[in-house]
């Protein structure tokens, strides 16, 4: 179990990592989450003690990673690839590595076969995609059959069939009861992977539920009405205390379910053409939760295009 009491992080004078109290248990796939610049990475070197808390302290099975006699067999991680030497193969990267490792070395076929990369093994790296380094990375952070597994944006340049394998190895990873934690900004993909998301902004924590709190959370969910009369159905709705956005062919209905809607209807002799309940993607809870929070955000000008700007 990695735990984190009161984890800070400053450099100069700025927090960066702001007093995280988080606990990360077997058998779940965390998505952590955070705009640009919210100290996601800093948090996950500090876990495996790249970098030195400015105070608080963050422990592994109640142990420091750094005081474990093969740190690389308790988390396996994809941290940082360039620290990768690409003028090696891969064969060549993951023999060094579990050597270093102190890992059989029969592993290394073996997850050359697992990654997808048995074909290019002999070749070298710097002649690798994107999607391969990452594939190298995650055979690197695997080949230790480490109880836990920090990845930090696995999913860059995957091509569709590795987001797949990537989305049906962490399951499997939690099924055998790893702990796998995982840094994206592919929303979309975090939560379809992801048991438990935690939201981090300039350092501090503002969100950690589980995907079900999230499904449930009311935040932004809404049931959407299409009725024969909607000036009707609105005056309904309000009477009853609900809160109804027009939209262009119906309505966006907040604090009353679908059920109590259609008997509304039903009681004003309305005819309902649709129902049905909208949940928030996490990407839309995650622009409402991190809103005003990001050191880094884009501007549209004139043109519609997109400006990087500081705050
Ligand atoms: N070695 C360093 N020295 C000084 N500042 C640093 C250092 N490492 C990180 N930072 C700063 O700490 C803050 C958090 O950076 P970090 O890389 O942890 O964010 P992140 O959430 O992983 O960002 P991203 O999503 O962009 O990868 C940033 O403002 C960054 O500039």
């Amino acid at each position: 179990m990695i735990q984190l009491n009161n984890l800070t992080k400053k450099y100069d004078q700025k927090t960066v990592v702001d007093r995280l109290n988080l606990t990360f248990k077997p058998g779940v796939v965390t998505g952590f989450l955070g705009p640009n610049g919210s100290g996601k990475s800093t948090t996950m070197k500090m876990i495996i003690s790249l970098v030195h808390p400015t105070f608080g302290k963050v422990t592994v099975d109640n142990k420091y990673y750094h005081s474990f006699a093969e740190p690389t067999q308790k988390i396996g991680t994809l941290i940082d690839p360039s620290a990768i030497d690409v003028n090696l193969t891969a064969r060549q990267h993951l023999s060094f590595f579990s050597t270093a490792a102190n890992i059989d070395k029969s592993k290394v076929e073996d997850m050359l076969k697992i990654t997808g990369l048995e074909k290019v093994k002999n070749k070298k790296i710097k002649s690798y995609s994107l999607g391969m380094k990452q594939r190298l990375g995650v055979a690197t952070a695997l080949i230790s059959n480490p109880d836990t597994i920090i990845l930090d944006e696995p999913f860059n340049g995957l091509d569709v069939d590795g987001i797949k394998w990537l989305r049906r190895l962490f399951k499997q990873l939690a099924d055998e009861g790893k702990t796998v934690i995982v840094s994206s900004h592919l929303m979309s993909e975090i939560q379809a992977v992801a048991n438990r998301i935690i939201i981090i902004a300039q350092g501090k924590l503002l969100a950690d539920m589980t995907i079900e709190e999230m499904n449930q959370k009311s935040l932004n969910s809404y049931v959407y009405v299409e009725a024969n009369d909607l000036v009707k159905m609105t005056a309904a709705l309000k009477t009853n205390g609900a809160e109804v956005v027009q939209k262009k062919d119906g309505l966006e209905v907040r604090n009353l379910d679908s059920r109590e809607i259609g008997h509304l209807a039903r009681e004003h002799d309305i005819v309902i053409y649709q129902l049905k309940k909208v949940q928030p993607t996490l990407e839309e809870l995650f622009m409402e939760i991190t809103k005003g929070k990001a050191d880094y955000v884009s501007h549209k000008n004139e043109r519609g295009k997109n400006n990087e700007a500081l705050n």
